[in-house]
């Protein structure tokens, strides 16, 4: 994978995972987090939320790196239409995971990928269905006791501990992670900002 550009991708957001799901792309990352009010808008569809969130994320990123491209995303998970953010204390964290116990819900990301002086910006919008299985009492209070679900949407990670709950999916892993990897390389190439270059023989 090689950038078309002497400049490198501008990562809008402080997510761990975002920079490792695009780190182990091979590409080359400036982190430069956006300070953006992340209140979802009343009244919004949860592709509309996270396509508006996604664009706060990197227009506010592009003002500072005119040259650059840049990639903001946001993530939600939303059940039965109510979007659960993250918990910010035990109680919020275990009423999560009793509402998304033995059922399934949705994870939505939006990303924006921009560049201010070439004048080009394309967002979308990637949702994953996952099924959980029917949680004990038990196995709530121990995973709420773990430091994992604090600072993710719905109050769990895929990718971690939280796995163990995860029964089903449907659609991309990495979107419920934070980033839908393949959508994005794609919207990436389309865009001119990278390309694929073959080995040499
Ligand atoms: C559902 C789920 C969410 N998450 C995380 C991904 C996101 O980091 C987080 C959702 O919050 P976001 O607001 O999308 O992202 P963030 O606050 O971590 O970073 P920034 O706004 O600076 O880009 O939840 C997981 O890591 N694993 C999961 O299984």
């Amino acid at each position: 994978m090689k950038w078309m550009d002497e400049h490198r991708l501008v990562l809008a957001s402080r997510s761990p995972r975002r920079r490792h799901l695009l780190t182990q792309m091979g590409l080359d990352l400036e982190i430069l987090p956006a300070d953006v009010d992340e209140t979802p808008a009343p009244g919004l569809s949860p592709v509309a939320v996270v396509k508006t969130l996604a664009e706060n994320k990197a227009c506010h990123v592009m003002q500072q790196r005119r040259q650059a491209w840049v990639l903001g995303a946001d993530t939600i998970v939303v059940k039965d239409g109510r979007i659960l953010g993250k918990p910010e204390n035990p109680g919020q964290a275990v009423s999560m995971l009793e509402c998304l116990s033995g059922a399934t819900h949705s994870v939505f990301t939006g990303y924006t990928v921009g560049h201010h002086t070439r004048g080009k910006m394309i967002t979308c919008a990637i949702e994953t269905s996952v099924v959980f299985k029917a949680l004990t009492k038990q196995e709530i209070l121990w995973y709420t006791g773990t430091h994992e679900p604090y600072d993710k949407a719905g109050g769990y990670a895929v990718q971690g501990l939280g796995a163990f709950m995860v029964k089903e999916i449907r659609g991309s892993w990495a979107n419920v992670v934070g980033l839908p990897v393949c959508e994005v390389i794609q919207t990436l190439v389309s865009l001119g900002a990278i390309q694929f270059q073959g080995q040499k023989s």
